[in-house]
């Protein structure tokens, strides 16, 4: 990929020009005069439609937000994204969780794309027999519980799936153990009947502290409340690191591998979804894999005019760079989703906060955008009034979906009414005007609606982006998900950086063991003075 300053750029240059008179764009005005702006500024893409006309944009900002697309080369950044070219330099890896969602062989990554569907083809068959009990537990009975023992990549996407799944999902019950707190642990344990339980460790390194360590844990506890000859039964292990799996005690069979072309927080398509597939079954995992490759093929065929993650993604550029929006919030019209805000942060914070661009030099612009959300409705009695009369510009994605999954039409028009209203709101505000009308036969006095009308006063005009699909199924999960990893993807090139890696986080990693030293022989004068006072109170306070 070209390493191109997108700040060095006719088109940045010409949309800094723009932004000095767009920044003045008024969104209730730009409706009225134009009456096809929904229309002109929404994209489709069979059951996706994506309204961005409610943002502050015109079609001339998008024009020119496209040429700094074009300049920046992003057509053969996606031929590289796509031809396995090793995109992910600093640790000279291809990124190819696209090649785990295609039965097109007639690819530059047809080996890629065989191995994925060989190790894909092996989670299904373990799957399938578990579901039709054929695999057993040691006793006999079939599974009913699933524990997911994994961190990052490998627990926030099978999370996030799972409660987006309830309405597919079979008879197993699965459960997530993530953080290294024993508490967390127990908690789960607390729940479960090691007998009909299925341990999935999942691990890319499989060298994880929290993840080895929970899987210590459990696999101790199971050992004393079953017998050490059933770990074989009951534990397998997903990863890219078979010799650790082995060590650890897992049978060779019963690992799932995974590929060093497919990172942690693009995992979940991959092996790294077993958990998932055996709650919702091979066919319903396949349907969420095809809804991927949907958007893969949009995203690949359209033109960037049309292209929904490329126009995702260059709304953030242009909130983040030039509006100089700080954050960015998701907020999906579904209980379904309520994990979805916290799987985006991974992959789009762990992906897009680096500071340094491809040459290795400190950018000079802003890059990764802070994401973050809840569900609607109850995010609106939350934090919406900070978005709707705070100082912080918080463009914001709305998601919802048509039909709902069970018949409560009452239900579902109050919710959905609540959706449309607020971007409504978003946009237009409340004037002085309006205000003062609310006021009329309620019996105040004049001097106490004055005192009131200017904290009811809205100023309004704040962007948002409406996605609204027709049903949440497998597919259109798949469909939503590859889509914000394009945008990730998308935005990475407009920003010259590398989206791939996660220095920071091994930084935090190092650090950590390095404490954990000092705490096993209770230490405390190795830091600065606040680190070792935080460490002597702890010691003298954990009795
Ligand atoms: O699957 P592993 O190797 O245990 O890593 C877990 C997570 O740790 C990270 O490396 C850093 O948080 C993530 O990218 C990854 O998803």
């Amino acid at each position: 990929m070209k390493n191109i300053n997108p700040t060095s750029t006719t088109a940045w240059q010409e949309l800094l020009d723009h932004y000095k008179t767009a920044k003045s764009l008024n969104l209730k005005e730009a409706f009225q005069n134009n009456k096809n702006r929904a229309e002109e500024l929404t994209l489709t893409d069979g059951d996706f439609h994506v309204d961005l006309s409610k943002n502050l944009i015109t079609k001339e900002t998008q024009g020119k937000l496209v040429d700094l697309a074009n300049e920046c080369r992003l057509s053969d950044a996606i031929d590289s994204y796509f031809g396995g070219e090793k995109i992910n330099a600093t640790e000279n890896r291809a990124v190819l969780h696209t090649a785990l969602r295609t039965n097109n062989t007639d690819s530059p990554v047809a080996g890629n794309i065989s191995a994925a569907i060989a190790s894909k083809e092996k989670m299904f068959a373990f799957v399938d027999a578990v579901n039709n009990g054929t695999i057993t537990a040691a006793n006999g009975q079939k599974f009913n519980t699933v524990v997911n023992i994994g961190i990052g990549g490998s627990d926030l996407g099978p999370v996030m799936i799972y409660e987006a799944m309830q309405a597919y999902k079979n008879d197993l019950t699965l459960h997530f153990v993530s953080n290294v707190e024993g508490d967390h642990v127990e908690e789960v344990l607390k729940k479960i009947n090691p007998e009909t339980t299925l341990f999935v460790i999942v691990s890319k390194s499989f060298g994880t502290q929290e993840t080895l360590t929970n899987s210590t844990t459990i696999r101790n506890w199971f050992k004393e409340k079953v017998n050490p000859e059933a770990v074989a039964q009951h534990f397998i292990a997903v990863s890219s690191n078979i010799q650790r799996a082995v060590d650890f005690g897992i049978q060779e069979e019963n690992i799932f591998p995974m590929f060093d072309w497919v990172g942690g927080r693009f995992s979940l398509w991959s092996t790294v979804g077993m958990s998932v597939a055996l709650s919702i079954g091979s066919k319903n995992f396949q349907g969420f894999l095809d809804g991927a490759q949907e958007m893969d093929t949009h995203f690949k065929n359209s033109s960037f005019d049309k292209n929904i993650p490329v126009q995702l993604a260059l709304l953030t550029i242009w909130y983040n760079n030039f509006y100089k929006a700080q954050s960015e919030a998701v907020i999906p019209y579904t209980q379904y989703l309520h994990r979805l805000p916290a799987y985006l942060q991974q992959a789009i914070m762990e992906s897009n906060g680096k500071s340094v661009d491809r040459n290795g030099d400190r950018v000079t612009y802003e890059t990764g955008n802070v994401v973050w959300g809840e569900p609607g409705t109850n995010s609106q009695h939350a934090f919406f009034q900070l978005i709707h009369q705070g100082t912080k510009l918080i463009p914001a994605q709305f998601i919802a979906f048509a039909k709902a999954k069970y018949n409560q039409p009452d239900h579902h028009n109050k919710l959905m009414a609540n959706f449309f209203a607020q971007t409504e709101a978003l946009m237009n505000g409340k004037t002085k005007e309006e205000a003062l009308k609310d006021h009329k036969d309620s019996g105040k006095t004049v001097s106490e609606i004055e005192h009131l009308v200017p904290f009811q006063v809205f100023e309004g005009n704040k962007p948002t982006t409406t996605i609204l699909i027709d049903e949440l199924t497998p597919q259109s999960l798949g469909k939503l998900v590859a889509m914000y990893e394009h945008k990730i993807f998308t935005e990475g090139v407009i920003w010259n950086i590398y989206s791939y890696d996660q220095w920071g986080v091994q930084l935090g990693k190092v650090l950590a063991d390095a404490i954990l030293t000092d705490i096993e022989s209770s230490k405390s004068d190795g830091h600065d003075s606040s680190t070792n006072a935080l460490l002597k109170r702890f010691y003298s306070r954990n009795k």
